[in-house]
């Protein structure tokens, strides 16, 4: 273990304190770097700090205590978290001023609280955040009031989008605001129950006000498309419904069940024409309608772009879901020992190749996806700074529909690796992986509703091969250069010569170079780009129109290059980064291991594609990719317990006995369950068995 020098030791072991002694010492003494200087090097010393104050002040508070695996019922449950949501407000630990300093701060926070716990999470920024920002970016200075009654929990927002009968197709919501010249108002209605609002989160007990999507009609009868409403559905002082609302809770979910979603119909409810967010589109007292977006296309899209916050913001949500569950996983993996080469000697299961293939390379993904969840929300911030700022300049136009198509790949790509990683850790561990107080069911559960919320994944990646197919053109006629701020189709105006690139490698060793599974990535973006064109434009020929052609395009060619192009966007920035020459060199080893194991073994799940287009050519690609990938694994296996420890929350926040960092797997298990309650008493209902035996073939009459 290289060790850091005297004076960056003093300051991290202040923000980092050493970890326990034990069972895991062992792999901590084997890594070839150490976890503190990675901690830092992945984040500053005051985001560490920043995380510290959170974690500690939720541990000493008893508010916030838990019983590992408990099962609280619902109602219990909501209470909790709106309770712990309210203090969460108290103790304030993001002010205006602080955020401005550094937004990150808001991100580190989301994830601090949702390791804690995501209903806490969702619940709180679902009000300070998706329904402060659905009105800061499409609303104005008029309804700046609102934002100030949301910071003091005054009110409490929701978003509400999705109706019963319509979610992922937005244009066919069929909420309706009818302006109403004589009174100034807006009259909203949902038209039967089927257009009800529904699955909104804090909907279902609290909220008191919500951004609502509904059609516009002005007085002379015309539609002029999705527009968002600030409404209130309850009243603050009481909690009960506003005249016209009938709101309720849609009951228990999969996961999050601390959240309350809920639905809410309307029925003549009038609110001032002011709380029209009039970002994309306004209406004068006389009732006039204007919008600076003619194209109603135009104007769907701006006004459903506050969603890119939430689905950017998501990317960083499941990553750490990712990173609590590897930590589960690897954790347990080098204290649990199973067989071994000599009736003698048991071996930690992470020493067999199988466990290592199924496990580091989703540490190599939390790396990967980590880095590239940050910088995508500093994209994202610029954008928003732009909106604020009313920037209407190209590039600002361009940027939010890079920062649409990235988000649309980003968050399936990221919240199915979450998902897979942590039934694969689940699995991983084990028996003792399904006993609930170790919580990967709740992480794989509470990750869940990611790759539907903020539009479904499937749905969502035909946004950004669309974005793609639209640049088809000028790459075929080199007419103009693919250019975007952020620059993720640059490589693309070397199209023609990529595609008549091959496989070149013909080493495991050749392979280990990440530079490797990027120009193959290249390669199968462009392949993919141009088999995906070539698809849509042979089925407009057969189809009967373009929506049938599109949608028989997707499996294979337009979902698979949506996919293959954010694999490529996060490889090409986590190589940028794991190379330059700024990155420690005690810590580039380990690092571009990573990056080279995520790359590989993200590729290979697309391995028919690359025979099928000719870039591999026999038998040896395919050998030497998946040897590239176990020799990784074996060579990261010493440094997976540090690389771990350089992610993990603190014990109380990871709440998962089989992975604290003593390592103790079997003392913690063990204390854990005699802690429960009434582990060791009979049941209640001891006496149906001793008294009430059955006869057998004969029910008993219910009578
Ligand atoms: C995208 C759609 C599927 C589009 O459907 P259509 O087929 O009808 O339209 P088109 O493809 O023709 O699109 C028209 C046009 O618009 C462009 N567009 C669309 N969306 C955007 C966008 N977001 N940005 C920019 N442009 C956009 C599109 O590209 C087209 O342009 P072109 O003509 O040029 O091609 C759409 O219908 C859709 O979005 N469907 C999904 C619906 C959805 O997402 N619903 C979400 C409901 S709300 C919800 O689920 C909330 C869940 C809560 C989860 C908790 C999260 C907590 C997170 C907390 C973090 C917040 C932090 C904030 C941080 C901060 O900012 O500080
Ligand atoms: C936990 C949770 C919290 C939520 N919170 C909120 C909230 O706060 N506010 C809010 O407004 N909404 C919220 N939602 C709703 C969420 O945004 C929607 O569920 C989501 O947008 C998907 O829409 P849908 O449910 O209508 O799915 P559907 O669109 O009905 O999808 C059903 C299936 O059809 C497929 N499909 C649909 N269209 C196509 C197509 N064109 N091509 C191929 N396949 C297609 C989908 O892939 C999916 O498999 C929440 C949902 C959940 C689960």
């Amino acid at each position: 273990m290289i060790t850091a020098s005297k004076s960056d030791a003093v300051s991290q072991d202040g923000l980092l304190p050493d970890l326990p002694n034990g069972p895991l010492s062992e792999y901590r003494r084997k890594a070839s770097f150490n976890w503190k200087d990675m901690a830092m090097f992945l984040e500053d010393e005051d985001i560490i700090a920043f995380k510290n104050k959170i974690f500690s002040t939720l541990e000493s508070d008893p508010l916030f205590y838990r019983q590992p695996g408990v099962d609280l019922p619902l109602e219990k449950y909501r209470e909790l978290t709106f309770l712990r949501c309210k203090k969460i407000f108290e103790y304030n630990f993001l002010t205006f001023e602080a955020t401005m300093e550094k937004p990150q701060k808001m991100l580190v926070l989301i994830n601090c609280l949702g390791m804690y716990d995501w209903s806490l999470s969702t619940k709180y920024f679902l009000d300070t955040q998706v329904f402060g920002v659905a009105i800061g970016n499409t609303g104005s200075e008029r309804h700046e009031t609102i934002l100030h009654q949301t910071q003091n929990m005054e009110i409490f927002g929701c978003l509400a989008l999705t109706e019963l009968s319509h979610g992922s197709n937005t244009k066919a919501i069929r909420t309706t605001a009818r302006f109403d010249a004589s009174t100034k108002e807006f009259i909203l209605n949902s038209p039967d129950f089927e257009a009800a609002k529904f699955w909104v989160g804090n909907m279902g007990k609290t909220a008191t006000h919500a951004v609502v999507y509904a059609q516009l009609y002005t007085s002379d009868g015309r539609c002029h498309g999705l527009h968002s409403f600030v409404v209130q559905i309850r009243n603050p002082k009481t909690l009960l419904p506003m005249p016209g609302v009938m709101v309720g809770d849609i009951g228990r979910k999969l996961g999050q069940n601390g959240l309350d979603n809920g639905f809410a119909m309307f029925h003549n409810v009038r609110i001032p024409y002011e709380n029209l967010l009039n970002r994309t589109g306004d209406i004068s007292s006389s009732g006039n309608y204007t919008s600076a977006y003619k194209d109603p296309k135009q104007r769907l899209g701006a006004s459903l772009g506050t969603l890119s916050s939430g689905r950017v913001s998501i990317i960083s949500m499941v990553v750490t879901n990712l990173k609590l569950a590897i930590t589960i996983a690897i954790r347990f993996s080098a204290t649990r020992r199973q067989f071994g080469p000599t009736e003698k000697e048991e071996i930690p299961v992470l020493e067999y190749q199988l466990q290592q293939w199924r496990l580091i390379p989703y540490l190599a993904a939390a790396y990967a996806l980590d880095y590239f969840s940050v910088g995508f929300f500093f994209n994202l911030i610029e954008l928003q700074i732009g909106i604020l700022m009313k920037d209407r300049s190209p590039r600002q136009a361009e940027l939010g529909k890079e920062i649409h198509a990235l988000s649309c790949a980003g968050k399936p790509l990221a919240s199915w690796t979450a998902q897979h990683g942590a039934q694969e850790c689940r699995e991983a561990c084990g028996g003792h992986g399904f006993l609930a107080m170790n919580r990967l069911g709740d992480i794989r559960n509470d990750n869940d509703p990611n790759c539907t919320y903020e539009g479904d994944n499937n749905v969502l990646l035909q946004q950004t091969s669309n974005y793609l197919l639209g640049l088809v053109q000028s790459i075929h006629e080199d007419n103009a250069p693919c250019e975007s701020p952020l620059g993720s189709i640059h490589f693309l105006n070397d199209y023609k010569t990529i595609l008549k690139r091959k496989f070149t490698a013909s080493t495991i060793r050749e392979c280990l170079d990440c530079a490797v599974a990027l120009d193959a990535y290249k390669w199968l973006v462009c392949y993919l780009l141009r088999e995906s064109h070539d698809k849509l434009q042979q089925e407009k020929q057969r189809a009967a129109n373009d929506f049938d052609a599109r949608n028989n395009s997707q499996v294979y060619y337009c979902r698979s290059l949506a996919l293959a192009f954010i694999e490529h966007t996060v490889l090409q920035r986590y190589y940028d980064y794991t190379h330059d020459p700024s990155t420690p060199g005690s810590l580039q080893p380990v690092l571009k291991k990573l990056c080279c194991l995520y790359g590989l073994w993200s590729l290979n799940k697309h391995i028919a594609v690359l025979y099928q287009g000719g870039y591999f050519a026999g038998e040896l690609p395919g050998r030497i990719v998946q040897d590239a990938i176990l020799d990784l694994c074996a060579q990261l296996k010493d440094d997976a317990v540090s690389l771990v420890d350089a992610i993990a929350p603190p014990d109380f926040i990871l709440n998962s006995p089989i992975a604290k960092a003593d390592g103790e797997l079997y003392k913690n298990l063990w204390s854990a369950v005699l802690q429960g309650e009434k582990v060791l008493e009979r049941p209640s209902w001891w006496p149906e068995f001793c008294c009430n035996k059955p006869v057998i073939g004969k029910p008993r009459s219910q009578l």
